[in-house]
């Protein structure tokens, strides 16, 4: 192959064509020579036994130094059945339910009785499917050296450029997924030409999101959305959120042997040429070529030579099937869809036997896949509460945040985050405010839990509960049932924050309601506290306490 500044050493003689005036001018000359093709080819030839079977290909797995990125938040809700684990290979068939794999957001569009509020989430967006394509790799090139001494000379066709590949990098300044575009091409390598050049190699796609983004393979959602309404609505028995829990996709996965082997990474596929075809042919064609003792003979080697490339093709086009998540800054951007390769140009197929090459090879093809991003936003609190319990108001008195504050219910349509600063001497922390929970907000009541991602990475969890309400304990019963139960809450350092303490005064009802919170608190460990957001009593307790709670346990 040709190198970069040799290719355009080429260029430079080609325009500079009065030197080809000099009779002692040397074409610069980087074809691979007759003796180099023929130990490339028998060097094939002994490796023929090379199956197609990836047993023994090396492991790859994404950015394989750099594994703390894939999401091990979603291990225990991923729900999968192995269907066939041949024992001569290591793909393993898994069926998993089709939630896994697509946003119920995108699909509620199907679904008539679309609560109003949700849509009115416009300005923040969290969750975005989008499309990419790595561009395929350029043809190779078929082309003889000419010069006023010479009608045709030795083969000169240079080998296509790779495809560009397609990559995510999370950076900071950026806080929504808005601005992401539907669908992210990378360019398709040039093909190669004569005089030994190879073709350009496509540009690359860099998308770029916001710190705190998990990425997840997933089905192309216009095929899902056909296919639920096709199926579902001729019974139209179920609920979107039913249909894709009860139906499952089946996929190819490879494992890790240090996992159980264990499924863990989605196999791709590219729509490529298999080996042994993908032949451009100029003059003679294919059927003539494949009657040729000698081109079948060669063929048999290139065959070897495909293989290969598709092995490392197979180890490459792999994407974890819990996703990745990018809760840091990405330094070096992480490959999601890698280019095609060029293909060879003829010049690589002169050997004693073939003087003549006619054919180079075509570039393989680049992959296409929908990815499924949710930004989850990282603030070390995270705010819990039944809707007007005051945790907007809480949030505007102990940060720089600006929460919508109202007397009615949902004010807070999208998660706000604020920053709680205790002085120079103490660092920082944030404090993330999320719509109000209901009863019945895990079957999708009021917003629903989609928002719950937001605070999922929180080291504490603040339940915020009003002495207004009736029964704050069974608010706090109804808050943790409704958070995935006492198992899933325990995971995190608790506080209980009884707001609205002004009620207190002179009532006798809120008193008692207190000490009931407090009793329930202290028989789980909790620390729990009263204040009064609205009188700025107690707050600066409230962030003294905050502070200790994420220095609790990890
Ligand atoms: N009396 C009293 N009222 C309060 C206190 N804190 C907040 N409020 C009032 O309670 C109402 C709801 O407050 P928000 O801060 O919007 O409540 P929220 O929990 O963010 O509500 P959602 O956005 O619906 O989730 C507002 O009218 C506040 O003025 C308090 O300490 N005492």
């Amino acid at each position: 192959m040709i190198l970069i500044n040799q290719s355009r050493l080429i260029k430079y003689y080609r325009i500079n064509t009065i030197t080809r005036l000099f009779s002692d001018f040397r074409f610069p000359d980087n074809a691979p020579r007759t003796a180099d093709n023929q130990s490339w080819l028998e060097h094939l030839e002994n490796q023929d036994k090379l199956s197609e079977n990836i047993s023994n290909a090396e492991d790859y797995s994404i950015n394989a130094e750099n594994e703390d990125i894939i999401d091990k938040s979603l291990n225990s809700r991923f729900s999968y059945k192995v269907i066939s684990r041949p024992p001569e290979s290591r793909y393993i068939e898994i069926k998993s339910p089709l939630q896994n794999f697509t946003s119920l957001k995108y699909l509620k569009s199907l679904e008539n009785d679309i609560n109003k509020n949700k849509n009115r989430q416009t300005g923040f967006i969290d969750t975005r499917i989008i499309k990419c394509r790595s561009g395929n790799g350029g043809h190779g090139a078929v082309s003889f050296f000419r010069d006023a001494g010479r009608s045709i000379g030795p083969p000169d066709g240079g080998d296509g450029g790779d495809g560009g590949s397609v990559y995510i990098q999370a950076v900071e300044g950026i806080d929504s997924l808005a601005k992401l575009k539907t669908t992210y091409i990378a360019q398709d390598g040039k093909a190669g030409t004569a005089d030994q050049l190879d073709g350009a190699k496509g540009k690359d796609m860099l998308i770029t999101v916001p710190i705190g983004t998990t990425v997840r393979w997933c089905m192309d959602p216009v095929e899902v959305k056909k296919f639920i309404k096709e199926k579902n609505l001729a019974d139209n028995k179920q609920s979107i959120r039913e249909f894709t829990q009860s139906h499952d996709i089946s996929l190819q996965c490879v494992g890790k042997l240090e996992l159980n082997n264990d499924p863990f990474q989605i196999q791709m596929f590219r729509e490529s040429y298999k080996p042994g075809k993908g032949w451009i042919f100029k003059g003679k064609d294919e059927e003539y070529h494949l009657q040729q003792p000698w081109f079948k003979t060669l063929n048999k080697r290139v065959t070897t030579f495909d293989v290969q490339l598709r092995i490392t093709e197979t180890n490459e086009d792999r994407f974890p099937l819990y996703g990745i998540d990018l809760s840091k800054a990405t330094t070096t951007p992480i490959c999601l869809l890698k280019g095609g390769n060029g293909g060879l140009g003829n010049m690589h197929f002169l050997t004693q036997m073939i003087r003549n090459p006619r054919f180079a090879k075509e570039g393989r093809n680049g992959l296409e896949q929908h990815f499924l991003l949710e930004l989850k936003t990282i603030a070390d609190i995270g705010l819990v509460g039944f809707p007007n319990a005051g945790k907007s108001t809480i949030l505007n008195k102990i940060s720089n945040a600006k929460p919508r504050i109202g007397h009615w219910k949902f004010t807070t349509l999208v998660p706000t985050i604020g920053t709680v600063s205790k002085g120079v001497e103490e660092t920082p922390f944030t404090v993330a405010d999320i719509p109000g929970i209901i009863e019945g907000a895990s079957l999708n009541k009021g917003m629903g839990l989609d928002f719950i991602k937001h605070i999922q990475r929180s080291k504490s969890w603040v339940f915020v509960l009003s002495l207004e309400s009736p029964d704050p304990i069974e608010d706090m019963k109804t808050l943790v049932y409704e958070l995935g139960g006492m198992d899933k809450v325990t995971t995190k350092n608790i506080l209980v924050v009884c707001n609205k303490a002004d009620l207190l005064e002179n009532n006798e009802t809120s008193i008692e309601k207190f000490s009931k919170v407090n009793e329930f608190c202290k028989k789980n460990n909790w620390d729990c506290i009263p204040i009064s957001a609205l009188k700025n009593e107690n707050i600066d307790e409230l962030i003294q306490r905050m502070a200790k709670s994420i220095r609790m346990k990890d």
